[in-house]
């Protein structure tokens, strides 16, 4: 990469004889910068996001690999890069300001510098003048002429604290609720809104769902059923047994990878809220053949791992289908030993495909493609990268493939509908548009019913909406239908 484009010189940060300590430290004698390979780690992986359409879980943990950065560089590195892009529409308005033009009309190499630098001095606890001298420094290594630039703005952003910085920025709630959030809780606007109608208008409880949004997402186990219990495993990893789902744990660190159960296909990793809503799926009750599973939308297999254990349970069997021979894949993998079918196929193809025969399953779960807002505490960049255009060809996807669920299951089977997602159109409308133009008739189960008894905030049913904030779990949708007995 060229310094034209915004990169670091090549070689690793330690090559290049930078130092590593968080504060940015002193210039080393013969006046080239100090990089730090956590910063400049962060730097790209930020740059690569916008430039590259990079995932920055998928780019970041490559370049700290590539690099040799480890332990604590690798953790601040992870922190900049994540904690920089979650605040990212707040970073910016300050900067706007602090710098009296828009961020847009900053040149890239040295915006993505400031973002790093604001973030630190608003976000973290890296003292402001070790924030602002690594940013100084990291703008005279990849954007030299806006070097004096730069120490200006940050020297701005270092004059106001973080709060008085927003109420600055941001219109008053008062006069605007929804540009208020976007800009103090750094969600795009209509994300905003739609969260907010999702919470019946409640703008306060909107406030702590985007405020959890922000923060660090917790990793959750999940012991299989029948082959690992939650409290043991909780004990082995030093986390915490969950506190809904009977099979979830709390992992409080350490990489899950590293463990034994999750090594030999005794656990893994799964969100909390993903657990219940596939857990709820096998606890409808049904008269009759219980045998046949099918899970429409499998890849990669989270749900499929945890139905897969049940099933085996129960002597049934499951169909995973997934469209994508890649994600099937992954499927395999995470459903090895256990009695699950992976085929590579169109979901909607029930009745013409011999794998999925019309009224041939007794339970069926649409884990649909989604907008996926119900998980952006978990990619950090997809909140800027997700537009509404993107609805209308995940709501026709949705309703086809609820469609084909309708026809694959059989009369009094049932067939659970989730999404990662708690915008109404990809929740409440297309389930409900489904079933209207479906001729099969499928009436709605309470399905507050069959998730743990006790559990608080799920609503007036018959669906249910998870929720980070009073959950703690991603915000999964489940709706339960019933074939009617033609
Ligand atoms: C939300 S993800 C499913 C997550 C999965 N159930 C889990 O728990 O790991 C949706 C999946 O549906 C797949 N998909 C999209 N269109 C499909 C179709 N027409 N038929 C089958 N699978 C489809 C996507 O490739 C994606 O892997």
């Amino acid at each position: 990469m060229s310094e034209r484009q915004g990169g670091f010189r090549s070689g690793t940060a330690r090559e290049r004889g930078g130092r590593s300590d968080r504060g940015g430290g002193d210039r080393p004698r013969g006046g080239r910068p100090p990089f730090d390979p956590a910063r400049s780690a962060a730097y790209e992986a930020l740059l690569a996001t916008h430039r590259d359409d990079a995932y920055a879980n998928i780019v970041l943990p490559a370049l700290l690999r590539d690099r040799g950065v480890t332990g604590r560089d690798a953790a601040f590195a992870t922190e900049l890069t994540y904690g920089t892009l979650r605040h990212l529409g707040t970073l910016d308005a300050i900067i706007s300001a602090a710098a009296d033009r828009d961020v847009s009309r900053i040149d890239p190499p040295a915006r993505d510098s400031l973002r790093l630098g604001a973030y630190q001095v608003l976000f973290t606890r890296v003292p402001p003048h070790a924030a602002v001298a690594a940013t100084v420094d990291m703008v005279h290594a990849v954007a030299p002429q806006a070097a004096g630039f730069a120490n200006a703005v940050m020297r701005r952003i270092t004059e106001q604290d973080t709060d008085t910085w927003i109420a600055e920025v941001s219109p008053k709630a008062e006069d605007d609720a929804i540009g208020h959030l976007s800009i103090s809780l750094s969600h795009p606007q209509w994300i905003v809104r739609a969260f907010s109608e999702a919470l019946g208008g409640d703008m306060g409880e909107t406030a702590r769902l985007l405020a959890e949004d922000n923060e660090r997402p917790p990793v959750h186990l999940c012991a299989r059923p029948g082959l690992e219990d939650a409290v043991d495993l909780a004990e082995q990893v030093g986390g915490l047994p969950g506190a809904f789902s009977p099979y979830a744990v709390y992992l409080s660190g350490g990489s899950p990878g590293d463990i034994e159960a999750i090594r030999d296909g005794r656990a893994h990793v799964q969100d909390e809220g993903s657990q219940l809503v596939a857990a709820a799926l096998a606890a409808a009750p049904l008269d009759g053949s219980d045998e046949r599973w099918l899970d429409l939308c499998a890849g990669p297999g989270g749900k499929a791992g945890l139905l897969g254990a049940l099933a085996a349970l129960r002597g049934a069997s499951v169909t995973a289908v997934e469209i994508a021979e890649h994600r099937a894949r992954l499927v395999e993998l995470a459903t090895r030993r256990l009695p699950v079918t992976t085929i590579v196929a169109d979901g909607r193809d029930v009745g013409d495909n011999p794998a999925l025969p019309e009224g041939g399953f007794d339970r069926v779960l649409v884990d649909a493609p989604c907008s996926g807002l119900g998980s952006l505490r978990r990619r950090p960049e997809s909140r800027w990268r997700r537009k509404p255009s993107d609805l209308p060809p995940l709501t026709k996807l949705q309703r086809e493939l609820l469609g084909a669920a309708f026809r694959a299951v059989r009369p009094g089977g049932v067939v659970a509908y989730v999404t990662c997602s708690p915008h109404v159109v990809e929740t409440q409308v297309s389930v409900v548009e489904a079933a209207r133009r479906s001729s099969i008739q499928m009436d709605f189960v309470d399905a507050r019913e069959l998730l743990p008894p006790g559990m608080p905030g799920l609503g007036a049913g018959p669906t249910v909406q998870l929720w980070p904030h009073r959950h703690g779990t991603d915000a999964m949708f489940l709706a339960v239908l019933r074939r009617g007995n033609e």
